[in-house]
């Protein structure tokens, strides 16, 4: 029997209700019981997809498409309208504002980080140095994060998120601010998670990260799947087109 997959996605539909401005004077729906103009935006129209194990799946699609919208879902961050989704872990999601604490210096951001991932305070202390030199940043680990360049700030995030490798790590936009040596490091560790069977989602805008990372590609338009296959055709497809179907 084929092993079940790591994460499963069924019909699911978002429908965010957004109070308008009445001064902008854009005006799409009903009224709110308070009287107030609302409209309702389809973000996401009945997407259903499964990632099996080993899998790591790129997610390709135009600014508004849903993309984010699906990985919060995903991550279980967001209810959906309509539908569900199964994991087989909780996933850990990894995106460009990664959850850091501007305020707080590396190191203490890297304690902070781990134990929130479920690390023994001990284990992250003992482990700090390692993830800090993972990142690049031991010079810098106890200036506040505030002080970090948008790259550094990156690296961080990544090397918390991923030094316990999760079984599912969700990557939104994360690998686009790096430079060259952070894209090879994240496609380390985003083959090493997938080589011990666990599944990666990825979001991406930049085709040669999509190449580079990922096994199987879903282009989403307009809250819905126009394309789900092998890596070169449907990137193929999504330049060929300049991301419109
Ligand atoms: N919190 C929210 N409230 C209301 N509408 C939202 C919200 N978040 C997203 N949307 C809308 O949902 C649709 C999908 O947005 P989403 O951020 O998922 O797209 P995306 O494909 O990730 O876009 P991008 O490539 O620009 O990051 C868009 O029309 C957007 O305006």
């Amino acid at each position: 029997m084929a092993e079940a997959p790591a994460v499963v996605v069924e019909d699911i539909v978002m429908q965010y209700r957004v109070r308008e401005d009445r001064t902008a004077g854009r005006r799409l729906g009903g009224l709110l019981p308070g009287g107030r103009p609302v409209s309702r935006i389809d973000a996401l129209r009945g997407v259903s997809l499964e990632v099996p194990r080993g899998q790591r799946l790129g997610i390709v699609g135009r600014n508004g498409s849903g993309k984010s919208t699906l990985m919060s879902i995903i991550a279980g961050l967001r209810q959906p309208t309509s539908g569900r989704v199964l994991v087989s872990d909780y996933p850990v999601m990894l995106g460009v504002s990664a959850v850091l604490n501007r305020d707080l210096s590396g190191y203490q951001n890297v304690l902070l980080g781990c134990t929130a991932l479920g690390m023994r305070r001990e284990e992250a202390r003992r482990r700090a140095p390692e993830i800090l030199g993972y990142a690049g940043v031991s010079a810098s680990a106890g200036r506040p994060m505030r002080t970090y360049s948008s790259g550094m700030r990156a690296r961080l995030g990544f090397a918390i998120a991923t030094v316990v490798e999760p079984e599912i790590l969700l990557v939104d936009e994360a690998l686009a601010t790096g430079d060259a040596e952070f894209r090879r490091r994240g496609r380390e560790r985003v083959k090493s998670i997938a080589d011990r069977a666990g599944a990666v989602v990825l979001v991406s805008h930049t085709m040669r990260d999509v190449r580079d990372n990922c096994d199987r590609v879903v282009w989403l338009d307009d809250g819905r799947v126009v394309m789900d296959g092998p890596v070169d055709e449907v990137t193929a497809a999504y330049e060929a087109g300049d991301g419109r179907p």
